[in-house]
């Protein structure tokens, strides 16, 4: 039985819109968890459509609001690719973000997908266990989870119909692609749903049709991975613009719920 969550979707009339709520979101929940706790832990997805977002971040008034000294970065997933390659989400992070933001070179924890895929993944659990100075069978948390999804319905690398979508025990996985020829190192869906804050940001006409499966057709997580991503906190963020909500039922004034069981 999957999770009873409360999907929370807020739709905007242009992608600049979605990037910048994305932004503050991300720069109110990392004030909020050094609040709280110190530090921001937080993992973020590549792809094209965070590009924006990164930029806005880079950009004031983010880039003053963000307490970049007590931020650690993650990613969700990566290419098997060297940082230097087009399809690094790394590099397009790199490039619009990183190099423009005084976020310390130690914090800053990137999957290495120049090295053999199950090597890579289990460096990067070890890296995410000395990060959070996790014990035994201990698990992450991160403060902020953020998703992008595939035509497909894929998120993070969980696609369609993968291996990946079987485990449930580890934090990093290698993930082989078939229908991609390829491997993705990628965070696994339980660590995902154990996010304090966990929020899909998802645009254009390309998406439209397989979010409304995701999000009001049957549970089929096999086929739709989205799917499977049901937060432990009981609440599931979605910043989308017109075009990705089109078929969703109506927002009202810019926002929609559906109770997912
Ligand atoms: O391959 C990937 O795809 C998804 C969606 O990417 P987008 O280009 O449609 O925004 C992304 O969330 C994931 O991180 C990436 O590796």
């Amino acid at each position: 039985m999957p999770r009873a969550v409360t999907a929370i979707y807020t739709v905007f009339s242009t992608a600049a819109a979605t990037a910048e709520a994305a932004a503050k979101l991300f720069a109110d929940t990392a004030n909020e968890a050094v609040t709280n706790r110190g530090r921001a832990r937080i993992a973020i997805s590549g792809g094209s459509t965070p590009k924006n977002m990164f930029k806005l971040l880079a950009a004031e008034p983010f880039l003053s609001e963000v307490p970049w000294a007590k931020i650690d970065l993650f990613w969700v997933d990566e290419r098997c690719v060297p940082p230097t390659d087009a399809d690094s989400n790394y590099k397009m992070t790199n490039e619009a973000l990183l190099s423009h933001v005084p976020l310390p070179a130690e914090q800053i924890h990137r999957m290495e997908g120049e090295l053999e895929p199950e090597v890579a993944a289990s460096r990067y659990e070890s890296q995410i266990r000395i990060a959070f100075r996790l014990e035994g069978a201990e698990t992450p948390t991160f403060d902020l989870i953020l998703l992008g999804m595939g035509d497909d319905g894929h998120t993070a690398s969980l696609f369609p119909h993968t291996e990946g979508l079987d485990e449930l025990s580890r934090i990093v996985i290698a993930n082989h692609v078939p229908q991609k020829d390829t491997w993705r190192i990628t965070l696994t869906w339980p660590v995902i749903n154990q996010g304090r804050k966990v929020a899909f940001l998802i645009e254009g006409a390309a998406k439209t049709d397989v979010l409304a499966a995701v999000l009001t057709g049957p549970y089929q997580p096999d086929t739709y991975p989205s799917q499977i991503i049901r937060p432990a906190s009981g609440k599931l963020t979605l910043l989308l613009d017109t075009a990705a909500a089109a078929k969703l039922p109506p927002a009202v004034d810019g926002t929609g719920t559906l109770n997912l069981s």
